[in-house]
């Protein structure tokens, strides 16, 4: 009996070690289950992500290398380090179907009309005196009672509308049934180049019924503290809108910062960029001009504007004047290219736009894919401000730039102009070999 008894315990005492032995292991194995599981998605994830970065790498050298036209440029070979065979190759490649680049790769809804917009004024960048002003040109009673706009320039808008395109929509602004205003990201970011424009496009664009632009250079990516603050922050520092409505900033600061066009990128991918460039030698006489005033103002000397940028003894360019680096325009735009297509970055000639504003709004019209709206009535030329001014058809009221922008010029020295202009002679040229945009001051 005490050996039945021995045996019957033994033989539960394997029972319950085997359902013990059993239960871990399967519990081992779920768990190892489960962690493979996380392993494989976190190696999808992985291999999805080096994957765009690789199309990306990939895209990017095509465009250094072959430019936009496909055709290998004689500075690709040089800056590539390949081989003729190798460039062919490349060549090749590049004509193998892929997207066009001012193709849309992502068709974005167009944004439907909506109401006016306020003007800028004045910014960090533009310090005082900058900010826009506008002069009434006949009393209306749906001028806004509120209206930052102050008389300081007079001057006629045309008295009749001259479209420039069959295509222009005027019809009115009606904001969504229901919908209240809200801060919303912006969808389009006007990052640079300070000096080439900048305000004039932010003004411009802003006459247009779909578009809402901050008054204010934010500088939401190039604040330290308050990008730290995060996104939310920036997005209450944009102007109330409604959901159809695009919202614009302009941080020509945002062109030199390296981190930018990532942090950008990494709120919205579907952001677009404007960038208009000018002649670096003239953009760097602006820069001059505005830092001049600035130190007499404040009554600090500041050298003439030739022992400024270039070494009188050796007649070389100072290559570190902050403001000379501005110039060189490919090195940055290397840069955000490696994180923007360029079917998402639209480049403005700033002579050209400084000519022909309506022409050119209209080719930014067209890459915001908003309606053909802006005409010579809104943009036109102002004889006595020796640029073009505004006039907005909704509030009746016409606006000039401020006196900080469109200031007189000196007249450097034809040697230093030319040495300036010499040493921003490879930037400019890489414009187009590298990134395909003919500029008419190259
Ligand atoms: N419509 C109109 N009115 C006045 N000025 C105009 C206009 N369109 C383009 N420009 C050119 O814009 C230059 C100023 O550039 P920004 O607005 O980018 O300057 S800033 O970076 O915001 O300070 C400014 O430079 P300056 O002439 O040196 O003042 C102009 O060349």
């Amino acid at each position: 009996m005490q050996e039945y008894t021995q045996k019957v315990t033994l033989e539960h005492l394997r029972i319950v070690l085997w359902t013990v032995l059993g239960s871990s292991v399967l519990v081992s194995l779920l768990t190892s289950v489960a962690m493979m599981n996380t392993t494989l998605k976190k190696i999808e994830v992985y291999n999805h992500r080096t994957e765009l970065a690789h199309q990306h790498e990939l895209e990017y050298q095509r465009k250094i290398l072959l430019g936009n036209n496909g055709k290998p440029s004689p500075m690709a070979a040089k800056v590539s380090g390949l081989t003729p065979s190798e460039l062919r190759k490349a060549e090749s490649a590049a004509k193998t179907p892929s997207k066009p680049p001012n193709s849309k790769s992502e068709p974005e809804s167009s944004v439907p009309p909506k109401s006016p917009t306020g003007f800028g004024s004045s910014t960090p960048s533009e310090k005082k005196g900058a900010s826009s002003s506008f002069s009434s040109s006949g009393s209306s009673p749906s001028s806004p009672p509120t209206s930052p706009w102050s008389s300081t320039i007079h001057s006629s808008p045309p008295s009749s509308a001259s479209s420039s395109s069959t295509a222009t929509d005027l019809s009115p602004y009606k904001p969504p049934p229901g919908e209240t205003k809200e801060h919303r990201f912006p969808k389009v970011i006007i990052v640079g180049v300070s000096k080439c424009g900048t305000r004039a496009l932010l003004d411009y664009l802003a006459l247009h019924p779909n578009v809402i632009a901050a008054n204010k250079e934010i500088n939401f990516f190039t604040n330290v503290s308050m990008y730290n603050k995060g996104p939310e922050v920036y997005k209450n520092s944009m102007p109330l809108s409604y959901s159809d409505q695009l919202t614009v900033e302009k941080s020509p600061d945002y062109f030199e910062c390296e981190m930018c066009p990532e942090r950008i990128i990494a709120i919205d991918r579907t952001i677009k960029l404007l960038l208009i460039l000018c002649n670096p030698v003239d953009r760097l006489v602006s820069q001059y001009m505005q830092l001049k005033e600035k130190n007499d103002q404040s009554g600090t000397h500041m050298a003439g504007f030739e022992e400024w940028s270039v070494d009188p003894m050796t007649n070389t360019v100072r290559k570190n004047v902050a403001s000379i680096r501005t110039g060189m325009y490919d090195q940055y735009m290397t840069n955000w290219f490696r994180f923007f297509h360029q079917d998402k970055v639209h480049v403005i000639d700033g002579a050209t736009f400084i000519k022909d504003p309506v022409g050119e709004m209209r080719k930014v019209e067209t890459f915001l894919e908003i309606k053909h709206y802006l005409t010579s009535e809104d943009i036109y030329y102002n004889a006595t401000k020796g640029f073009h001014c505004m006039y907005s058809r909704i509030a009746k009221k016409s606006h000039c730039l401020g006196p900080t922008k469109g200031r007189p010029h000196i007249k450097v020295l034809p040697g230093v102009y030319q040495t300036l202009q010499t040493y921003y002679n490879p930037h400019n040229a890489r414009l187009k070999s590298y990134f395909n945009y003919q500029m008419s001051w190259v």
